[in-house]
């Protein structure tokens, strides 16, 4: 049978790189087949155009039919248009040469179905096993067919691209030789092929099958690094494809070591899902990243993919909309605001702030503002972009300030003497009968031309009523306005007046108008029974005597000071800045305060402005307005998510876990993490969170085996420590060696930052990438004064940043450190270690006790 794709020529002997000619010549063939590809896309995109055109005749028509013909058309020309027009680096990437299938099936997309080869496929005679390549298969990041229906290019996610990345030599299935193609707009660079049945002579169209390289794995591993994570696309491997294309029922979870390629397969893996099934999976796919730094390190690899409308990557940090965290919290700090005590303890702070004095609880909200006040400013919903880039309150480089114990205080944050509520007086609108520091003591109306008044214990005795359930605290506000409206009604004494119940009853109405419309009492309520916020609620934890009576026989006096401290950066009006575990706080008090009610959204003035397909009609600046007014939108509505990934899961605190359950429950989920890397001290606590989170659906268990990222050398010294932090747990295989074993440079006579520049020049010289300078958290400043001036290929990290990141080469300063910082130090140490892909340089400072070498007592 002949092969379908291949460009015919003379081959020379079946040979692995036969030199510069074979592969010259090899590159050509891919060369003249990416021109037919591009010519065919030209002449789709004519087709699509000409659909435009004439959709947009159609439209002049002006019949409701003929209008939603018009509508589905340009729809389909547009995204059509929309994925054609899209400059795709490497847009051909693979091809397999297979052998004949064992039957003739083709599937739709035209491609034969068998995994296995036809029985007579491969001959044996007395030189060996001969066989024919009877199907050559191109992979690229979209399908394409010819005028005729056959497969030019095959869609990654397809099932007849499966064997591309299933196949190994020893269940090599139909394939017998796997190139990975190399190109660059639309030029073949070059290819590298892997030889799945190498004891096979195989022949296309009679010539011996030439195989160039050493195989596409290796070349993609030896590539320099830059500051944002390449798709891996063209050389997945066999144990990563099974995760990506696990079926999405329930749960999956996949753990792995450092550098398994979780979040590789992570990312991948919603490209799939939306591939599979794109109209279950428009309800949104939510990627869940530990830190700004990592979004922004993988954002732009779904775009990559050919995905990027229905996925939103968000850090854990800014998932609350309106909500952005831009420091962290001391170890200690983050520990008591990250347990799962803290729901006890907000529980009784959003119905306790009801209590508070006016304005101690920050900017409530009175019932005339609440509409304006629930609708966050587009600044603070900056985020809201699904898979945009960081939020514009996070600094530009994604990095958030650190909390007192671990650096300076925030320039400007009070401490205990700053607390909210410090000489606050009654806010605008209070009873002038208000208890001295309290909510008011008295309500006094004048309803059918006499004063009616409720006292202290009436009121606190309606408010004891009205909080006997469990709804929310906001919700509860029209309850507690009728039941004042009773109590009045009760106390006006009219109930005696009136033996007729009809008469009563409109007497009833009459009377609750009239107070109710009455200023006086519309304030009372406000100040009385405000709409708080959950802002609000928070800042008002950082009163110590407050915080101590809501969190009585939860915290110690020690933990309600530590939070109650770090929290007055909030400030009294509440909008000072968040930490990281403030936000999973927020997003708790708002499920207990309840959503205030919104403001209708505005309509939209032509339906068409949601086609995608109209955006090729207009100027970029528009398709970007649209697109970011289209997802604020979606994101303001979207409250779940259809399917939710999470990474780096290992490191979500119990608080962090609800917050992210309830952006999940009805969705299906994919958790990837390495339990040796959790910075979480209570692992126990958070598997139970986790447990919640997740439900009881079934789980589909996956484990990743082999590190792509570190060289074997840098592997073996982090294993040194993972025997340390988690003894007993194996550590991921290395696939490849560089020769180059870590360097150690003593710094420990007081100049460890000019050690640190020192090896990170030394490093910048032998990698062509990127280094990272890794610090304990309280040395980030430094750190960057350290490398001022050696240009944008170094940057300092400190060790929470790392996370999930990697460098061509890294300096780890100080591991004693950042073992020490906390509880979980060594599970972070062991992150620092496994973030490069070539060179490895340990500074000692005092603590890590050096020998003569400058080796750590760790090593
Ligand atoms: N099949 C592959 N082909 C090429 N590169 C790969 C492959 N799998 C992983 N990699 C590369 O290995 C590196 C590590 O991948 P990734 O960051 O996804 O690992 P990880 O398991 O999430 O690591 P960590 O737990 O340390 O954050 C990345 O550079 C990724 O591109």
């Amino acid at each position: 049978m002949a092969a379908q794709n291949a460009t015919r020529d003379n081959r020379t002997a079946p040979q692995r790189d036969g030199g510069d000619g074979v592969r010259d010549r090899e590159i050509r063939i891919e060369q003249a087949h990416l021109d037919r590809v591009y010519h065919r896309l030209a002449e789709k995109i004519h087709e699509a155009e000409f659909l435009m055109d004439d959709a947009a005749k159609r439209g002049q028509v002006g019949t409701p039919g003929a209008l939603a013909e018009r509508d589905a058309q340009v729809f389909r020309a547009g995204v059509h248009l929309n994925r054609l027009n899209s400059e795709f680096e490497d847009f051909l990437f693979g091809r397999i040469d297979l052998l004949p299938g064992k039957d003739g099936e083709r599937g739709p997309d035209g491609a034969h179905t068998s995994v296995e080869p036809a029985d007579d496929a491969i001959r044996t005679g007395p030189d060996g096993d001969r066989a024919e390549i009877a199907e050559t298969l191109h992979i690229g990041r979209i399908g394409v067919l010819d005028a005729d229906y056959a497969p030019l290019v095959i869609d990654w996610r397809a099932p007849a691209a499966a064997p591309f990345y299933r196949s190994t030599p020893v269940a090599p299935g139909r394939v017998v030789r796997r190139r990975v193609i190399r190109s660059k707009g639309r030029r073949v660079l070059g290819v590298e092929d892997d030889l799945l049945r190498p004891e096979l002579s195989a022949t296309l169209d009679g010539d011996a099958l030439p195989v160039v390289g050493d195989g596409a794995l290796m070349a993609a591993l030896g590539q320099a690094r830059g500051h944002t994570m390449r798709d891996i696309v063209a050389s997945i491997q066999a144990e990563q494809d099974q995760v990506i294309r696990a079926p999405a029922a329930s749960v999956t979870e996949v753990e792995g070591g450092p550098g398994t390629g979780k979040t590789a397969v992570a990312l991948h893996r919603a490209a799939y899902l939306l591939y599979q099934d794109r109209r279950r999976y428009a309800g949104g796919i939510l990627v869940v990243s530990p830190t700004p730094l990592l979004v922004a390190y993988t954002e732009g690899v779904l775009p990559s993919l050919g995905e990027e409308g229905q996925v939103a990557i968000r850090a854990v940090g800014s998932l609350v909309e309106g909500a952005e965290a831009t420091t962290y919290d001391t170890p200690a700090v983050a520990r008591v605001k990250g347990s799962a005590r803290m729901v006890k303890v907000l529980r009784k702070a959003a119905r306790g702030a009801l209590e508070l004095p006016r304005g101690a609880a920050g900017p409530v909200r009175t019932a005339s503002s609440a509409a304006s006040a629930a609708a966050p400013s587009s600044a603070a919903r900056s985020s809201a972009a699904p898979s945009s880039a960081a939020p514009s309150s996070v600094p530009e480089d994604g990095r958030l300030t650190l909390d007192a114990a671990f650096g300076d205080p925030p320039a400007g944050a009070p401490g205990d003497g700053g607390r909210p509520g410090a000489g606050s007086a009654a806010g605008p609108g209070a009873d002038p009968a208000a208890g001295p520091g309290g909510p008011p003591e008295r309500l006094r109306v004048v309803a059918f031309g006499a004063r009616v008044e409720l006292d202290a214990d009436e009121l606190r005795r309606i408010r004891q009523n009205v909080l006997g359930g469990t709804a929310p605290v906001n919700l509860l506000r029209p309850r507690a306005r009728r039941l004042l409206l009773d109590a009045l009604w009760a106390r006006s004494g009219a109930p005696r007046r009136y033996t007729d119940p009809e008469l009563a009853a409109e007497a009833r109405e009459g009377f609750d108008e009239d107070v109710s419309t009455e200023d006086a009492f519309q304030e009372f309520l406000d100040a009385w029974w405000p709409e708080l916020t959950p802002r609000s609620v928070l800042a008002a934890m950082a009163d110590e005597k407050r915080l101590g009576r809501w969190s009585r026989r939860v915290l110690t006096p020690r933990e309600v000071r530590q939070v109650a401290r770090s929290l007055g950066r909030l400030g009294a009006d509440g909008q000072g800045p968040l930490s990281v575990h403030d936000v999973a706080l927020l997003d708790e008090l708002n499920t207990l305060l309840g959503a205030p009610a919104r403001p209708a959204a505005p309509r939209e003035a032509d339906p068409l402005d949601q086609l995608t397909g109209l955006e090729e009609l207009t100027t970029y600046a528009d398709r970007a307005g649209a697109r970011r007014t289209r997802a604020d939108r979606a994101e303001r509505e979207r409250a779940d998510y259809a399917h939710v990934i999470v990474d780096e899961a290992q490191d979500l605190t119990p608080m962090q876990w609800r917050m992210i359950g309830r952006r999940g429950r009805h969705a299906t989920w994919t958790v990837v993490g390495d339990p040796a890397q959790s910075s979480w001290s209570d692992p126990d606590e958070a598997a139970r969170a986790r447990d919640e989170a997740l439900g009881t659906r079934p789980r589909r268990r996956f484990t990743l085996t082999v590190n792509y990222r570190n060289p074997a050398e840098i592997a073996e010294l982090a294993t040194k420590v993972l025997a340390l932090a988690m003894p007993g747990t194996p550590a991921p295989r290395a696939v490849r060696s560089t020769g180059v074993t870590p360097r150690f440079a003593p710094g420990a006579d007081g100049d460890l930052g000019a050690v640190a520049r020192r090896e990170a020049l030394r490093l910048l010289d032998e990698v062509d990438g990127t280094v990272g300078v890794v610090v304990a958290m309280n040395r980030r400043e430094q750190a960057r004064q350290w490398l001022t001036g050696l240009g944008d290929r170094v940057v300092a990290l400190g060790s929470l940043e790392a996370k999930g990141l990697e460098y061509d080469a890294t300096v780890v300063v100080s591991p004693a450190e950042i073992a020490d910082e906390s509880p979980a130090g060594l599970r972070v140490l062991y992150v620092a270690l496994t973030r490069a892909t070539q060179r490895l340089t340990v500074v000692s400072g005092e603590r890590d006790e050096p020998d003569q070498h400058g080796v750590p007592s760790f090593f």
